[in-house]
């Protein structure tokens, strides 16, 4: 094996809405929501060896070795492989962390199906997704790689094809905590099932959004900045925002008037994820296809 580092995306999602249906005896929530891929994301890098060590190059302040979520899913499928499989890791962070837009969940995804080929594993997409819910919730959305409704905590999936949007994300200088908000006692749990074919996003909402706007009135702000140029939505558990766009120029223009205190990039809505396109994994599942 050589020595090169291949470089692979780790797309963001965003949640175009977030419904909480129900709880399970777990505790998890029972969730429909509609998980946009972007054509933004992290990038990993990866090197693949006979060492039996799994290296990680490129360590997050913050976060340690054993909590990444990059090592824990090269751990998870070296379970699965033989010899001495190992591996040098390495990530170029561009996404907020804990943001909502899912880069932890996206890097384990990318290392799981990148490290299942090099190290010749040879596991199906399903025993990815399932070793990858065990790390998180979302991590099977970036395996399947398409953009889809999801139902139960994010498992069962639909793929979908939706029209070509653009979407300012912006994040304030906070971290709202997944935990916190589904342990808090006045997150609406209710929320009825929809039937997928019917989505419409004005008509959707995110449970989470009334919470964490009332908890950080940093995310309440920015929305109601927003709202003023284009339809906008919290996404996941927060703290970033996102606002649609039908032409990125007009997501430019809001993203250059918006106050300093908040990162924020644009991105195109895909319907395939860029991991896959580099990987050459044609998609083979049947979609749903939504006109509007
Ligand atoms: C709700 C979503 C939507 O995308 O929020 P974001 O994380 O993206 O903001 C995700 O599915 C989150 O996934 P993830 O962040 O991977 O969550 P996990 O690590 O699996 O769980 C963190 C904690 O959230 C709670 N949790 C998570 C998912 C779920 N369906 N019900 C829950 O109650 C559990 O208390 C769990 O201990
Ligand atoms: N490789 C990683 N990238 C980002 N966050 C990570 C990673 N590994 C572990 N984490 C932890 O997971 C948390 C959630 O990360 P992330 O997936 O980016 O956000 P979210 O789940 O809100 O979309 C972070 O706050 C961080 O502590």
């Amino acid at each position: 094996m050589d020595s090169t580092i291949n470089w692979y995306p780790s797309p963001a999602k965003l949640n175009l809405f977030l419904h909480i249906n129900g709880r399970y005896d777990n505790g998890y929530h029972q969730l429909q929501s509609l998980f946009q891929l972007l054509d933004v994301g992290d990038e990993i890098g990866i090197c693949a060896n006979q060492s039996g060590k799994i290296e990680l190059k490129t360590p997050i302040q913050g976060v340690a070795y054993e909590d990444n979520l990059i090592v824990k899913a090269a751990k998870a499928l070296k379970a699965h492989a033989h010899g001495q499989a190992g591996c040098e890791l390495y990530v170029r962070k561009k996404l907020p962390m804990g943001g909502g837009i899912g880069g932890g969940s996206s890097n384990a995804a990318s290392v799981l199906m990148v490290l299942n080929q090099a190290w010749q594993c040879n596991l199906s997409l399903d025993a990815l997704a399932e070793i990858g819910l065990a790390l998180g919730a979302d991590v099977p959305i970036f395996i399947h790689g398409n953009t889809a409704f999801a139902e139960g905590v994010g498992e069962v999936l639909v793929p979908v094809t939706i029209p070509t949007v653009w979407y300012l994300v912006a994040t304030p200088p906070i971290h709202v905590s997944t935990r916190d908000i589904f342990t808090a006692i006045d997150l609406p749990r209710n929320t009825p099932k929809i039937n997928f074919a019917d989505y419409k996003f004005e008509e959707t909402h995110n449970d989470c959004e009334t919470l964490v706007a009332k908890m950080h009135k940093e995310v309440a702000n920015l929305l109601q900045w927003l709202v003023n140029y284009a339809p906008s939505r919290m996404t996941g558990t927060g703290a970033s925002v996102f606002a649609v766009f039908d032409a990125k120029e007009n997501a430019e223009k809001v993203l250059n008037m918006l106050p300093d205190s908040y990162t924020a990039f644009i991105a195109k809505g895909v319907n395939r994820s860029g991991l896959h396109e580099a990987m050459g994994i044609e998609s083979h599942s049947e979609r749903l296809i939504l006109t509007s």
